[in-house]
């Protein structure tokens, strides 16, 4: 292992080779990266008597694995897991593993979660699959945050690799929010539709999603203040911009690799 800090843009980041004991099986390198990714993190972050929050999507779902097995061989004792969705709350539960709730546990050690891109000053898009509002609620409650991803999610500016922003809208809000986001911030927007039902994605908390496609190549572009602003326009419940909030990214790649970037501004 080895730790490197260099300055990349302004933001201060310290780069770990890891290992991990993720058990080898036979899988797609997608797949196998981001179960990598879910071990490291897990190993390296969750310990007996952890609050976690647990994120979202197919990454997440490694980490559920990983939380299983060490709470049925007894590594890891009196966890509380906290969940981002109603899909990884089923997860949990199946799993065995103690389930609550933010009414319960207000505050939080530690969340993991996934994303659809990090960008080179940690700032991520999340929501691809539709969980953005209560993934930031529950990450806004824990003391550290660490996203875990594959080689696909690492990028250097956001838009590289996933194409929009999601944003949970209130339904009646919606028909506005597609002719107003575009009109102040430029691109275009869509309602994203359902595939197994007629109409439009239903979030868990019974909300639209609005896929904010942002024009690409513009540079110097402040996510802060697009956050804010959108963060202030009526009908917007929440965007999948996390930004300022990661300690630490797990990205694993293609070669078997697992990289630990440290977001050393919040270290
Ligand atoms: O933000 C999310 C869900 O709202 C997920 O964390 C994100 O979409 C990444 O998912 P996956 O691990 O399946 O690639």
């Amino acid at each position: 292992m080895f730790s490197t800090k260099f300055p990349l843009s302004g933001v201060s980041r310290a780069v770990r080779m890891v290992t991990t004991t993720a058990p080898e099986a036979e899988m797609a390198p997608i797949e196998q990266a981001k179960k990598r990714a879910a071990y490291a993190c897990g190993e390296k972050y969750v310990h007996s008597g952890c609050r976690l929050g647990v994120g979202s999507g197919s990454t997440v779902k490694y980490l559920v694995e990983y939380l299983k097995q060490g709470y049925q061989n007894g590594q890891l004792k009196d966890i509380i897991c906290v969940p981002t969705s109603f899909l990884t709350k089923q997860w949990l539960i199946e799993s065995g593993l103690p389930v609550s709730d933010l009414d319960s546990h207000p505050e939080l050690d530690v969340c993991i979660d996934g994303a659809d891109e990090v960008d080179g000053q940690f700032t991520c898009i999340k929501g691809g699959g539709a969980c953005l509002a209560q993934e930031k609620i529950v990450q806004t409650a824990a003391k550290h945050f660490y996203v875990i991803a594959d080689y696909l999610k690492d990028s250097k500016h956001l838009g590289d690799r996933y194409p929009a922003v999601p944003i949970e809208v209130l339904p009646p809000a919606s028909q506005p929010l597609l002719l107003s986001i575009p009109r102040a911030e430029g691109g275009s927007c869509q309602l994203r539709q359902a595939t197994k039902k007629c109409g439009p994605v239903v979030t868990d908390n019974g909300n639209f999603i609005i896929d904010w496609q942002f024009e690409k190549n513009v540079s110097g572009r402040d996510w802060l203040a697009i956050q804010q602003r959108l963060a202030n326009t009526p009908g917007i419940v929440e965007t999948g911009l996390f930004i300022g909030c990661v300690d630490a990214v797990f990205f694993a790649y293609s070669d078997g690799s697992v990289k630990e970037i440290v977001n050393a501004k919040k270290h």
